[in-house]
């Protein structure tokens, strides 16, 4: 049951009516309500019938979930300075904004979810067309789950010739289908066809990313690839989603809808979470398989620890994320080594970041200053970018690009978007990419990728 109180709602739309009458423009307004538990997976498939801009998000290591439909607002930039851009034209919304929210749970009200594109620089678009550089959506409708609690936010935009019986009726019949409108039983995927693209090319280029690393060129670069594939009919958002959720629990599972595709991902790489002004980072960079028992799982972790390659492509994104965090934060604390973080498919080497940040600093700076970590660009970040940008043969498009949200507390996440893929109808484009050092072996360094492209295969019809 919804708790929304229809004269309160009807009441904050009049009184928005009459604001845009005299003002002379028109008022944002956001109403949050606490509801009955509602199943993310249910909320996000209902959604198809209200809206194809959909967004969801899920929490690493927290019970946390968002989904968002349609758009209230959305911020776009192409600009350079496009975190700054962004936040600017949020800082404005969120000044002029109504907002009632008895609730003040984070990630309710007016909040803002989408991502930016890897590298603000590609001329070519494709198959990204989309996806704009940056995307920042205040969803018409968001759901919110935290624990047991769910959290309906309603925003809207109202303009002085709006009707306020019009604007209550179409909520309401809305909020009824995101709800409780029927539902299909959801199906997985079936692949008929799936093509690596460039293979033998693509480890020539890991070779030649190495000689050049040893001739001094840079000290690290990220380098990834595609896997391209079809299925027998469009692919089920939800379904997807779902699964991801209940495979891959120790990662941030998301999915953006923009003009029919859908970009779509579980990824255990948090770039940084601020809640008040407290701050997360996590460098996590280095790669080696789940073992099939307990026992080789351990070995294979010790064997991560100690292997100087690894620890080389890790520690330069240590190095990286200790001096953007340093410039802007107090309390800055980082273990001296790394720990094993286990994903089903594979194990990383894991070093957590906390800090408290300055007065004056917002999450968006710290995205700014951190993207590309070293993890997604390589290291020196200008050289690594450049690089990249002339020797990779696919558009990253937003792979490996920061995705996350904000909410007007202060509060917000990034992660990035790897372990991903781009859905268009019955194709997709899945990625996966791997640092490049010094003593990388192309070889092991295709067999580390085919392993990072297993979370989304084995959702979209099972793995090779
Ligand atoms: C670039 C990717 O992974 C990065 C994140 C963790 C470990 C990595 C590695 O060991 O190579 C990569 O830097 C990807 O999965 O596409
Ligand atoms: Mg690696």
């Amino acid at each position: 049951m919804l708790h929304i109180k229809v004269p309160q709602l009807e009441e904050i739309v009049e009184g928005a009516i009459s604001q845009a009458a005299l003002q002379g423009e028109p008022q944002l307004i956001s109403v949050v309500n606490e509801i009955d538990y509602t199943s993310p997976y249910a909320f996000l498939d209902r959604a198809q019938a209200v809206d194809q801009h959909r967004l969801f998000w899920r929490s690493a290591g927290e019970d946390f979930a968002m989904v968002g439909v349609g758009a209230a607002h959305r911020i776009l930039s192409t600009d350079s300075h496009r975190f700054r851009e962004i936040e600017s034209v949020w800082n404005e919304l969120q000044k002029k904004a109504r907002v009632y929210d008895p609730s003040h749970v984070k990630g309710t009200g007016l909040v803002a979810l989408g991502g930016f594109s890897f590298d603000t620089n590609q001329s070519d678009l494709t198959p990204w067309e989309s996806f704009p550089d940056s995307q920042m959506t205040i969803p018409a409708y968001l759901l919110t789950n935290k624990g047991t609690k769910s959290y309906l936010s309603t925003n809207l935009l109202i303009f002085e010739e709006d009707h306020k019986q019009q604007i209550i009726h179409q909520i309401n019949e809305q909020q009824h289908q995101l709800l409780h409108g029927d539902r299909q039983e959801l199906k997985l995927p079936n692949r008929t066809s799936s093509m690596e693209m460039e293979a033998e090319k693509w480890k020539q280029s890991i070779k030649q990313a190495t000689d050049d690393i040893k001739k001094g060129k840079l000290g690290k670069v990220v380098l990834a690839r595609e896997l391209r594939v079809k299925f027998n009919a469009p692919v089920e958002l939800a379904a997807v989603v779902e699964e991801l959720c209940e495979t891959q629990s120790n990662s941030y599972v998301f999915a953006f809808e923009n003009g029919g595709d859908h970009f779509i991902g579980a990824t255990p790489e948090r770039l940084v979470r601020v809640e008040k002004q407290e701050l997360i980072s996590t460098c996590l960079a280095g790669t080696i398989p789940r073992g099939k028992d307990e026992e080789e799982d351990h070995i294979l972790g010790q064997r991560l620890l100690n292997d100087p390659k690894n620890r080389q492509e890790h520690d330069f994104v240590v190095q990286m994320i200790r001096e953007a965090v340093e410039a802007c934060c107090y309390n800055v604390e980082i273990p001296s080594a790394p720990v094993v973080y286990p994903l089903r498919n594979l194990q990383h080497l894991y070093t957590p970041v906390t800090a408290t940040l300055e007065n004056g600093y917002t999450l968006l700076d710290v995205v700014e200053r951190l993207h590309p970590t070293p993890a997604l660009g390589g290291m020196p970040q200008k050289q690594s970018v450049d690089y990249i940008r002339k020797n990779e043969a696919l558009n990253r498009g937003w792979y490996a690009g920061p995705i996350g949200w904000f909410d007007g507390h202060n509060n917000g996440e990034f992660a990035v978007a790897i372990r991903s893929a781009l859905i268009q109808g019955d194709e997709a484009s899945l990625f996966a990419g791997c640092g490049v050092v010094e003593d990388s072996d192309p070889e092991a360094e295709y067999e580390e990728t085919a392993v990072k492209l297993k979370p989304m295969l084995s959702v979209l019809g099972g793995s090779l």
